[in-house]
């Protein structure tokens, strides 16, 4: 199947070069020509499946045979078999119809995790079969960066540079990207926010010289493979509830996007999702914009659910381009009113069209506070930052329908973040895992930059294997 660029100038591709080239040339972010359908009969049958086995079956028609089957699904097991929990994304139960998908359970304890491991080994089956290699700059608050550094250190095929924004992440995310002692990997901490880096890595995608001379890639969820591979755990979450036979609905703590469109992605599949409640911190830019209609980045502020500090939310995006119709020239006018004036309006026809999917609510701190300290209190589980977003967004979308259920998604572990859990809990700080229990103590090797395209893009000039020979 082709893949078509949200901004309609691009040449569509193949999965294995939409894999490739993460962004594409002319700015926009690629979406397969149309849905592949799952019937209710195939979902039904995905109840008591092992995880690996139910992403197989979501993903063979999104990859749609470019990658032979005994191989995919040798790839998929191998991605999955490093998690620590036998269920992969295991479903807990949190109060009445109100349930928590547990998406930390892989190396990195986040849930990037989940697509990044499958990615790292698509990514490297592909540029094998192609004899190719390639650069990878990503950016990142904390957890994709992490688990890029995971899944692709000392891979011959790749380099890896992730730009993460200076004194903002957690400690624990720090260490991860920085104490890895792989030759391909280089952490980058740049003066500026999130928002900062990700427009880095974009417009070093669109700088066409630099990006043919390193063969840039990229492995954010503009990276289609990334969304796609996130759509697995959807279904696994909603069959063990009783999907297709009954729906269900999620709320996620949403940043960039990414993960919430994975599940819209899901429904247009054909899984029976009612509601997809977007739950934000105080950078609440989408829920002003499900509120109001326009879409108006402020400055990112700080809060203890840093990976969610964004204001620029890139998958919007996608979901902008199917409300629009696909129309690729209608898209490019609100992107171009981003650029030039700092923001845009969406018709009435779009707002309603989101609306009808989606809610959206902003949870403020002193709430987040309030539901780690509550879920801690009422069952013993220790939510961190983001995930307690998502728990929150999720009581408030059973206020208005308590007869569905409503799974929340917990994108990480508590130790990612143990000030603001213990300062919330008061109960100690929640430990590492023993895998990382010596994280803190190791060694950093960390390049800091300016926020300059130019300097940096001569820093990974210098240092990818591909420039320097
Ligand atoms: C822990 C955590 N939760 C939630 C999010 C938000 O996810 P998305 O950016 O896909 O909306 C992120 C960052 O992406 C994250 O790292
Ligand atoms: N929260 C993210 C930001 C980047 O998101 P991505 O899903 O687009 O890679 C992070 O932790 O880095």
């Amino acid at each position: 199947m082709l893949h078509v660029s949200t901004r309609g100038a691009a040449a569509p591709l193949s999965f294995s070069d939409a894999l490739l080239a993460g962004l594409a040339r002319d700015g926009g972010l690629y979406v397969p020509q149309s849905w592949p359908q799952m019937s209710r009969e195939e979902i039904a049958g995905f109840a008591g499946m092992r995880y690996a086995e139910v992403a197989k079956r979501v993903l063979r028609p999104l990859i749609d045979g470019e990658i032979p089957d005994r191989e995919l699904d040798e790839m998929i097991e191998l991605a999955y078999s490093g998690f620590r929990h036998p269920a992969i994304c295991p479903l807990a139960q949190l109060d009445d119809n109100l349930f928590l998908l547990e998406l930390f359970h892989g190396p990195t304890l986040a849930f990037k995790d989940v697509a990044m491991q499958l990615l790292g080994r698509l990514m490297d089956h592909v540029l094998r079969q192609k004899g190719a290699r390639a650069t990878i700059v990503g950016a990142t608050s904390g957890d994709t960066g992490s688990a890029a550094v995971e899944a692709f250190k000392g891979l011959d095929q790749v380099d890896v540079f992730i730009l993460f924004p200076h004194g903002r992440v957690s400690e624990v995310q720090r260490k991860q990207m920085t104490t890895v002692n792989a030759p391909n990997v280089h952490a980058l901490a740049v003066d500026g926010n999130f928002d900062d880096c990700q427009n880095l890595v974009k417009a070093m995608f669109q700088h066409a010289d630099f990006a043919d001379a390193v063969k840039l890639s990229g492995v954010n969820s503009i990276n289609w493979a990334r969304v796609a591979a996130q759509t697995v755990y959807y279904f696994t979450a909603a069959v063990a509830l009783g999907a297709p036979h009954r729906p269900v609905s999620f709320a996620v703590p949403t940043g960039n996007f990414g993960d919430i469109l994975a599940g819209w992605v899901a429904k247009k599949m054909g899984l029976p999702i009612e509601r997809l409640m977007i739950g934000t911190n105080a950078n609440d830019i989408l829920a002003r914009t499900l509120e109001h209609g326009s879409y108006e980045p402020r400055g990112v502020q700080p809060t203890t659910s840093p990976s969610m500090d964004i204001q620029i939310s890139s998958n919007f995006e996608r979901l902008l381009f199917e409300a629009l119709g696909r129309d690729a020239s209608s898209l490019g006018r609100l992107m171009d009113g981003l650029k030039q004036s700092g923001g845009f309006s969406l018709s009435p026809e779009v707002l309603a069209t989101v609306r009808s999917e989606f809610d959206a609510t902003a949870v403020p701190e002193t709430e987040v506070a309030d539901e780690i300290a509550g879920t801690f209190r009422r069952t013993g589980m220790v939510l961190d930052p983001h995930s307690a977003i998502g728990v929150r967004a999720a009581r408030r979308l059973l206020e208005k329908d308590a007869t569905t259920p409503v799974v929340a998604l917990a994108t990480a572990h508590p130790a990612k973040f143990p000030d603001a859990v213990s300062q919330a809990t008061g109960a100690g700080r929640p430990a590492l895992p023993p895998h990382l229990a010596d994280l803190m103590t190791r060694p950093e090797t960390v390049a800091r930059l300016a926020n300059d395209q130019s300097a940096i893009e001569r820093y990974i000039t210098e240092h990818a294997r591909i420039t320097r020979g």
